[in-house]
């Protein structure tokens, strides 16, 4: 792979100014000393340096440390625009970032996580009555973080390593091992950068215990509307969902009111509103938008999209109850999947 510089980094979109001296702690956000001075400088790839992956127990396998020029596009380049605020319709208030992150550290982050994170194409059961049916997840999901009642052990900024244990929030103690059915992962460390940033970015006490990613590997995949109003989110929740690959069109329709649907504008019968997100492209849905509103990423009709898309929300669980829904529902009890640079495909690796 080609050297690059740091100006390349920080094209085309305004960037906040470059720190003239950068930290040197082993926080993932902060590049190595050495290759950082100037703005015209060269800078290893990826390839060339020699992080050592994150391993936990929760782990399928080891998931790769962000290479240097990720995460300096991540930690210096992000807004990459300010966000635009849209609430000109009823309960809806959603801040736009067009983008987020530039386009050259999306693509690079995009690649990067298809091909280092380990994916779930979940099935599951509903019983409606008597009835039960089969659910085929249309895309694939994974999740990362565990609720506020617990946390992982580890020392701050060190990332993640195969002694993080999972503690309780009151007493400090271990868990105990019944608490979850499920086995909480912690955020591995070049998902918790973009959590990090993100909380930076809104500045307003907004923070984030989780993360959810989907990747749609064609127009096939999709997701179908739905609202994130569960309770064990807490009332009025803000969910941060970025998007990176390529371009799919967010819907967005008001939940029609409880009573006989004389309100039109509140139907639901409406045209829906209409975000063609693309790469780097962040929204955050806020206030009532969860309560009132459903959105859904609809199948898009020819199949194929060019090179998948892949979808990161942040939440925030406040009971455990949160962390079982969110595992079972994106990691589930199948096979894994991994991306196979190859054959450019999800290849399941176990059953
Ligand atoms: O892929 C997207 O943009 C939306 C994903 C979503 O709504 C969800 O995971 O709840
Ligand atoms: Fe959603």
């Amino acid at each position: 792979m080609p050297k690059r510089t740091l100006d390349a980094f920080f094209k085309p979109a305004a960037q906040p100014p470059i720190p003239k001296k950068l930290k040197s702690s082993p926080d993932p956000s902060s590049p190595p000393p050495s290759k950082t001075k100037y703005a015209t400088e060269t800078i290893k790839d990826a390839s060339e340096e020699e992080l050592p992956p994150e391993s936990h127990p929760a782990y399928p396998f080891s998931i790769a440390k962000l290479p240097s020029h990720v995460s300096v596009g991540l930690s210096f380049a992000t807004p990459a625009k300010q966000p635009r605020v849209i609430n000109g319709q009823p309960h809806l208030n959603l801040l736009y970032y067009e983008p987020y992150i530039p386009q050259p550290t999306a693509k690079e982050y995009f690649h990067f996580l298809r091909r280092e994170l380990p994916f779930y194409r979940v099935r599951y059961t509903i019983k409606r009555g008597p009835t039960e049916t089969v659910v085929n997840t249309p895309r694939y999901t994974t999740v990362f973080g565990v609720d506020i009642t617990s946390y992982f052990s580890g020392i701050k900024g060190e990332g993640v390593d195969k002694n993080n244990a999972l503690l309780d929030s009151k007493t400090n103690q271990p868990i105990k091992p019944d608490k979850y059915k499920c086995t909480p992962r912690p955020i591995p460390g070049c998902l918790d950068l973009l959590r990090r940033r993100v909380e930076e970015a809104l500045a307003d006490g907004t923070t984030y215990n989780f993360v959810l990613v989907n990747y749609y590997s064609s127009g096939d995949d999709s997701i179908s509307y739905h609202s994130d109003d569960e309770r064990f989110l807490g009332a009025n929740p803000n969910i941060a969902s970025l998007t990176l690959g390529a371009k799919r069109d967010f819907l967005m329709k008001h939940k029609p009111p409880p009573s006989a649907a004389k309100d039109t504008s509140l139907s639901g019968g409406d045209k829906p509103l209409k975000i063609p997100l693309a790469t780097g492209d962040m929204i955050v849905m806020r206030g009532e938008t969860q309560a009132n509103w459903l959105h859904s990423i609809p199948k898009r009709k020819g199949g194929e999209t060019g090179q998948g898309r892949i979808n990161i929300t942040l939440r925030k669980a406040i009971v455990p109850g949160g962390t079982e829904n969110y595992y079972r529902y994106n990691v589930g009890d199948g096979g894994f999947y991994r991306w196979d640079d190859k054959g450019k495909e999800m290849v399941c690796q176990n059953v």
